[in-house]
């Protein structure tokens, strides 16, 4: 058996690599806590490289393209937390990163104002037909016509996913004077005069505009497929600033040559370039009819900065004190300060007995338990200990070699 990695390591010996341009304000605040190395990449890395990085890093920030597989994750010995920047955490094998001990964090709101205010424009955009008069414009012709130009007051707009996002494009499309349908799997408390309707059928045809606000899943892949396009009212638009993946691009591209829809905007593709210096390829880039943006739903100065300072604080408490709260796949303990002692983390494989064996092995060790925190999820559990007599590297030592420790780790 191989003795699980043992993180007790000064601040100015950790390593935090940040990648895709995460905003400096992440950088500021993780070094005035007084952890000195802090790599940094303005790219996402794949492959080699990624794992190169990831060899000794201790704490790794990433956005929405970094893909973190189980294999990327077990090539990553001293990886300890990781960061989503981001709102969306498919791009990471959440189950995988439980089972090796490492929490992930995210920022679950700090761009979905961002996310909605883009929407909102775009549905004004699309229900003028400004995207065709700007190409047209662009290449010096003229097209002064109210033809195809809608107001969007008492015009309806669907919602597919009436989550944190959903719900604010509701609000201020209400406010415009739209009617708000939704749909989700979920029953949902509505805002305003939202109203869920039965299927996803009710809402694509009775919407003139549909937007979707879903995460990335088994069950969200390709939910926009060719019937559910060909669904739509003819001439209505599609708004997708959620994942690439949840649309057919081949159906979507078959309705926008046909003239079935009236136009889109698509901010997130199924395959995304790695970065500013590489190539972006779509059979969408023809339509003048649809609006094209390079994945900045959320890429707002104030969403990146807010997102910044969020995840790198999560980060930091996780690394000085041990907190999980609000980690998106790890048992969350949320932890008070441990001053007068010592605090003990102990990730382990939630089998019967385990407990009683961490104990048996504290009280073997000597130390007196001043507090203890457990929490489990699934097959992983996470218990913290505060002591504060005896002696903790022994106890701390003891409890590593437990046949059922993922990872440990001590705090003073
Ligand atoms: N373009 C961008 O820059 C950008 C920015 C932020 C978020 N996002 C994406 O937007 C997604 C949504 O963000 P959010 O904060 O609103 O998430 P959220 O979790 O608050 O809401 C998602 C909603 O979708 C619903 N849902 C899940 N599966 C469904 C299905 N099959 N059919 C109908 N509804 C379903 C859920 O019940 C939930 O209400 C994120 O997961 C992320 O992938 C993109
Ligand atoms: O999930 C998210 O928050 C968005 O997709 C934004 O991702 P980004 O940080 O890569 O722009």
């Amino acid at each position: 058996m191989t003795t699980p990695p043992r993180l007790s390591v000064p601040k100015n010996k950790l390593k935090f690599v940040l990648l895709e341009g995460i905003h400096p304000s992440a950088v500021d605040l993780i070094k005035r806590d007084g952890y000195s190395e802090v790599v940094t990449s303005p790219k996402a890395l794949a492959g080699e490289a990624l794992r190169e990085v990831l060899a000794d890093a201790h704490f790794l920030g990433i956005r929405s393209r970094t893909q973190l597989t189980a294999e990327v994750l077990r090539a990553a010995p001293k990886l300890t937390a990781v960061g989503a920047f981001c709102i969306g955490t498919n791009q990471i094998d959440l189950p995988a990163a439980m089972q090796l001990g490492i929490p992930v964090f995210n920022a679950p709101f700090s761009n979905t104002r961002s996310v909605a205010e883009l929407v909102l424009a775009e549905i004004i955009m699309l229900m003028r037909g400004i995207p065709q008069k700007n190409a047209l414009l662009h290449r010096n012709g003229w097209s002064k016509s109210a033809e195809g130009s809608f107001e969007v007051r008492g015009k309806t707009l669907g919602i597919v996913g009436y989550g944190h996002i959903g719900t604010q494009i509701g609000v201020l499309a209400e406010q415009l004077g739209m009617v708000v349908v939704f749909h989700d799997i979920e029953s949902k408390l509505t805002l305003g005069n939202a109203r869920q309707l039965a299927s996803l059928d009710e809402v694509l045809t009775r919407s003139d505009v549909v937007t979707l606000h879903l995460p990335e899943l088994p069950s969200t892949k390709g939910l926009m497929g060719r019937a559910q396009i060909q669904a739509m009212k003819p001439g209505a638009h599609l708004i997708n600033a959620s994942r690439g993946t949840v649309v057919d691009i081949d159906a979507l591209t078959e309705a926008l040559e046909s003239g079935h829809l009236g136009g889109a905007a698509i901010d997130v593709f199924p395959v995304e370039p790695q970065g500013n210096d590489s190539a972006f390829e779509s059979p969408l880039t023809r339509f003048d009819n649809v609006i094209l943006t390079p994945h900045i739903g959320g890429s707002t100065l104030e969403a990146q900065a807010n997102i910044g300072r969020e995840v790198a604080d999560k980060l930091i408490r996780y690394s000085n004190n041990g907190s999980t709260t609000s980690a998106v796949n790890f048992p969350e303990v949320a932890l008070p300060e441990h001053t007068g002692s010592s605090r003990l983390l102990h990730i382990h494989r939630n089998v019967p007995g385990v407990m009683a064996r961490v104990n048996e092995r504290l009280s073997k060790a000597g130390v007196n338990i001043a507090a203890q925190y457990l929490s489990t999820r699934e097959d992983v559990g996470y218990v913290v200990i505060d002591v504060d007599s005896g002696s903790p590297e022994v106890a701390m030592a003891d409890l590593c070699s437990l046949p059922d420790t993922i990872r440990c780790r001590i705090l003073y």
